[in-house]
C-alpha cells in the first residue's frame, strides 16, 4: 500500500509543487496520474522514491514513513521501486545485458544468479536476442524495453514510468503498455504519469488527475479528461 497524508511540497524556489494531496494505492494496482504540465505529477512519483521529501505530511509505503528513513536507508528503500523514464537514460557505453545486471551487480547477487535473472527479464521483454548490443543499435522502443527489464530485475514491489510513451511512436507505445500490463499482472503495482489521450482512453484503469498540486480527480476505469 502507498498512501500519502496532507503532503504539501514546496521547492527552496518558493515554488508549491503540491498543496494538500490524499491518496491510498493499493498494492498491484494500476494507476495513471494525469494532469497539465507542472501539476506535479514527476513531484508526486519523486516523493515515493525519495528524491524529494514532503515539506509536511506524511508518505507512507508498506507503513513506513519515507520522511523518517536515514540516509544509509535510502538506497533499500529504492530497491522495491523500478523507474522508468521517457528518456530511458540506458548507459550507452554499456551492453544491454550489462545495463541490467548492474542493477544486481550492486546488491551483490552471485553471477549464476545474476545471468539468470538478466535472461528472463530480457525473455520478458522481447530482447533476448539483443543482449551484446549497445543502446545506440536499438529502436527507441527497444531502449525503453531495456530501460524496463532494468527496472523490474531486482523484483520490485513499484514500478514508477514517467512518461515511458513520450519519445515513441504509437505502435511502440503500444507494445510498452502490454509489457507495462504484463509486469502488473504478475503483482507489480504500477504507476505512469502520462500526456497520452489515447493510451489512458483506450487501455482502462484507475485515473488519478492532479492540478495545481491537488487531486481534482480519482476514477477507476477513468478517462484522459484533458484535450491531447
Ligand atoms: N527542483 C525543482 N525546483 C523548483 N521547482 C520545481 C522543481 N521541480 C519542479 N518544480 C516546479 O514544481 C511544479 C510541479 O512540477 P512537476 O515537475 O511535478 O510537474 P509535472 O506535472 O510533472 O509536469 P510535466 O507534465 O511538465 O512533467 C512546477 O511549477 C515546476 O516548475
Amino acid at each position: 500500500m502507498i498512501e500519502m497524508q496532507d503532503v504539501y511540497m514546496t521547492y527552496p524556489n518558493g515554488v508549491v509543487a503540491l498543496n494538500g494531496l490524499n491518496v491510498k494505492i493499493k498494492t498491484g494496482e494500476f494507476v495513471y496520474i494525469v494532469g497539465p504540465s507542472g501539476a506535479g505529477k514527476s513531484t508526486f512519483t519523486k516523493m515515493l522514491f525519495r528524491e524529494v521529501v514532503p515539506t509536511t505530511g506524511k508518505v507512507l509505503i508498506q507503513g513506513v514513513d519515507t520522511s523518517k528513513l536515514k540516509w544509509k536507508e535510502v538506497p533499500y528503500h529504492r530497491r522495491n521501486i523500478g523507474v522508468v523514464y521517457q528518456d530511458f537514460r540506458l548507459l550507452p557505453k554499456l551492453t544491454v545485458y550489462e545495463n541490467i545486471a548492474f542493477a544486481l551487480e550492486v546488491i551483490e547477487e552471485s553471477p549464476k544468479n545474476i545471468r539468470k535473472r538478466v535472461m528472463e527479464v530480457l525473455d520478458l521483454v522481447g530482447l533476448k536476442n539483443k543482449a551484446r548490443f549497445i543502446p545506440d543499435e536499438l529502436s527507441g522502443g527497444e531502449q525503453q524495453r531495456v530501460a524496463i527489464a532494468r527496472a523490474i530485475v531486482n523484483r520490485p514491489g513499484i514500478l514508477i514510468a514517467d512518461e515511458p510513451t513520450g519519445n515513441l511512436d504509437p505502435e511502440t507505445s503500444w507494445e510498452i503498455m502490454q509489457i507495462l500490463e504484463e509486469i502488473n499482472a504478475s503483482g507489480t503495482t504500477v504507476l505512469m504519469a502520462t500526456h497520452s489521450k489515447e493510451i489512458v482512453n483506450a487501455v482502462k484503469k484507475r485515473v488519478i488527475a492532479i492540478e495545481d498540486g491537488i487531486i481534482v480527480r480519482d476514477e477507476h476505469r477513468g478517462e484522459y479528461g484533458y484535450e491531447a
